[in-house]
């Protein structure tokens, strides 16, 4: 196996390329390339992996190069600058780190609001320039004001920690935070308007979502309190900028200071040169333990995915261990397996898909298993579509998939049962692992037919009469077909029966229909695997 390559297109820490050299991956460190998205694009198709940070813009048309692309990983948190629906249609994994710069980050916000109530980047700049104005740095105390936390999630929390650890009083605007939890950091949660009336300093702390685009809109900021602050150490584009500057300029901002902005690099800024306001270059996640810490652990993370097909905070994927991967792998062949037998099968629209793990395999990653079963099944329609894809395909088709899991009832150890149901039909087919690795079908329509699904198959039903295997044998022979093997099952004798025919060599069209016309047979398909 040829090792794997990797580009890092940003300025990660130099920890992050002896880890993948360590790993036994080809690392090349480009990290002013994320800048140069034409020489991007003209190189990306050489790499399995692309690390990057804010910088690079991974957009559609980069992707779309990147032919023999299969995990991004961002050392960092925001992945804002991937299109993750592009990515996720080619089947690359994308991967963030989403803890390691969360610390910094909260303490950027901190130290962002005793820069605002001290002032202390114009006081610097005029003491530096000989001028010692004494007089004109009045600031305020932080001990006892309100703080108005906007999304308190990783980094959030961490700032109502430390604030209330300031002696502050601090109040919260998350939907998703719980009482439990507000209770748990010493913090009030609170409506959003309610937050804007009361806050005399307010940091944002949400990722950048329709929800969140302009939360501090024209509208919300005419809420706030005469004499507030804000700081957003977030994303550009939670903030109207020009209506912040509109604000600071009548005085009913004190002070804002802002480490994002929605266009970066910000170079020109509506904000830039007014009283009180305290700007960095996108610098929250901006200190030597942070950059190691999210380098470190997205090149492990790429590595293990790479190597070992582990994947580990997978924004557009589930988790799979590198201990579950191996386990998981026949488990992932059998759904898919399973989904192409039934999705071969069907040929009209597909409204739902049920799937029921049975037994051992109920316990396994059955997110990951079920995203395989909706590949294959949607395969024969869709040639290109890819294990990443297929759920969030099938849901554009309005398909619903419904999983269950439960205990062992049957024979085997672990039990796959994939339904499909279409507007006319429900079918049903089960699979199972045969000897740690081989995926075997086990019952077809309720009726038990034991078959290993080979490259080349034929599915035929039948009414279960004397003469029908003695025919089809004959047939296939006098055509040059060699049977590999050949399985039968019926629902009762006389009833409805199922064989599956496994074959070296292609059946044409021909011949297909010959094999329909011999005395009682319903339905006979070609099959591939
Ligand atoms: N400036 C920097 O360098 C830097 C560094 C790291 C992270 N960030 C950014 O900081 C932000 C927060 O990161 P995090 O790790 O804390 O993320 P997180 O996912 O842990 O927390 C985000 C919180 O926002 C809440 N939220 C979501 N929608 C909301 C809404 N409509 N209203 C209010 N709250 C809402 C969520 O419930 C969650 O609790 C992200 O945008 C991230 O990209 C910036
Ligand atoms: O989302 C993040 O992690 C921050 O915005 C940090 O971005 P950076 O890695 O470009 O500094």
């Amino acid at each position: 196996m040829t090792a794997p390559k990797v580009l890092i297109s940003d300025a990660l820490s130099p920890a992050a390329v002896q880890i993948f050299k360590d790993r036994g991956i080809e690392v090349d460190f480009q990290p002013a390339l994320g800048k140069d998205k034409e020489k991007l694009a003209e190189i990306i198709g050489n790499y399995d992996g692309l690390a990057i940070r804010s910088a690079t813009k991974v957009t559609s048309a980069i992707l779309a190069k990147a032919t023999n692309l299969k995990v991004i990983g961002r050392a960092g948190i925001g992945v804002d600058n991937v299109d993750i629906p592009a990515a996720t249609a080619r089947g690359v994994i994308v991967m963030n780190t989403p803890f390691g710069n969360s610390i910094t980050t909260a303490e950027h916000a901190i130290a962002m609001m005793f820069a605002l109530a001290r002032e202390i980047p114009a006081a610097d700049a005029s003491t530096q320039a000989g001028k010692w104005e004494k007089n004109r740095f009045m600031g305020v105390e932080i001990t006892g004001k309100v703080l108005g936390i906007i999304g308190c999630g990783n980094i959030g929390s961490i700032v109502a920690d430390r604030a209330v650890g300031l002696k502050m009083r601090v109040i919260a605007f998350d939907p998703f935070l719980s009482a439990e939890r507000a209770l748990e950091l010493g913090v009030e949660k609170v409506e959003l308007d309610d937050l804007l009336a009361r806050a005399e300093i307010i940091t944002l702390h949400t990722p950048m979502t329709p929800q969140t685009r302009n939360i501090l809109s024209r509208e919300a900021l005419a809420k706030t309190r005469p004499g507030v602050r804000i700081i957003n150490c977030a994303r550009g584009g939670l903030v109207d900028e020009e209506a912040l500057a509109e604000l600071l300029k009548s005085g009913h901002v004190a002070g804002a200071a802002l480490d994002v902005f929605v266009e970066e690099p910000a170079t020109a800024n509506p904000l830039f040169g007014l009283p009180n306001v305290v700007c960095t270059p996108h610098l929250g996640a901006s200190t030597t333990e942070a950059q190691e810490n999210v380098a470190l652990q997205v090149a492990e993370q790429m590595s293990d995915y790479l190597l070992r097909g582990a994947i580990s905070n997978a924004v557009n994927f589930p988790s799979i261990t590198a201990e579950e991967a191996p386990r998981l792998k026949p488990y992932i062949s059998l759904a898919e397996k399973l989904g192409s037998f039934a999705g071969q099968l069907t040929e009209t629209d597909i409204k739902t898909i049920r799937i029921v793990y049975e037994g051992d395999v109920a316990h396994m990653k059955i997110k990951a298993l079920t995203s395989a079963a909706v590949a294959g099944l949607l395969r024969p329609a869709l040639a290109d579509i890819n294990i990443v894809a297929a759920p969030s395909v099938a849901r554009e088709r309005g398909i619903v998939i419904e999983e269950t899991t439960r205990e062992k009832t049957g024979d085997h150890d672990s039990l796959i049962t994939l339904e499909v149901e279409t507007e006319n039909l429900t079918r049903a087919v089960a699979g199972t692992i045969i000897a740690g690795t081989k995926p075997r079908i086990v019952q077809i329509k309720g009726i038990n037919v034991e078959a290993d699904l080979l490259p080349r198959m034929l599915y035929i039903t039948n009414h279960d009469r004397p003469g029908f295997i003695g025919r089809i044998g004959t047939l296939l022979g006098e055509n040059g077909i060699n049977i590999a093997h050949m399985q039968f099952g019926r629902d009762f004798e006389g009833g409805n029966a199922i064989a599956l025919v496994g074959i070296d060599q292609v059946v044409g069209e021909t011949l297909l229909k010959e094999i329909n016309t011999i005395p009682n047979v319903v339905q006979v398909k070609a099959l591939t695997f």
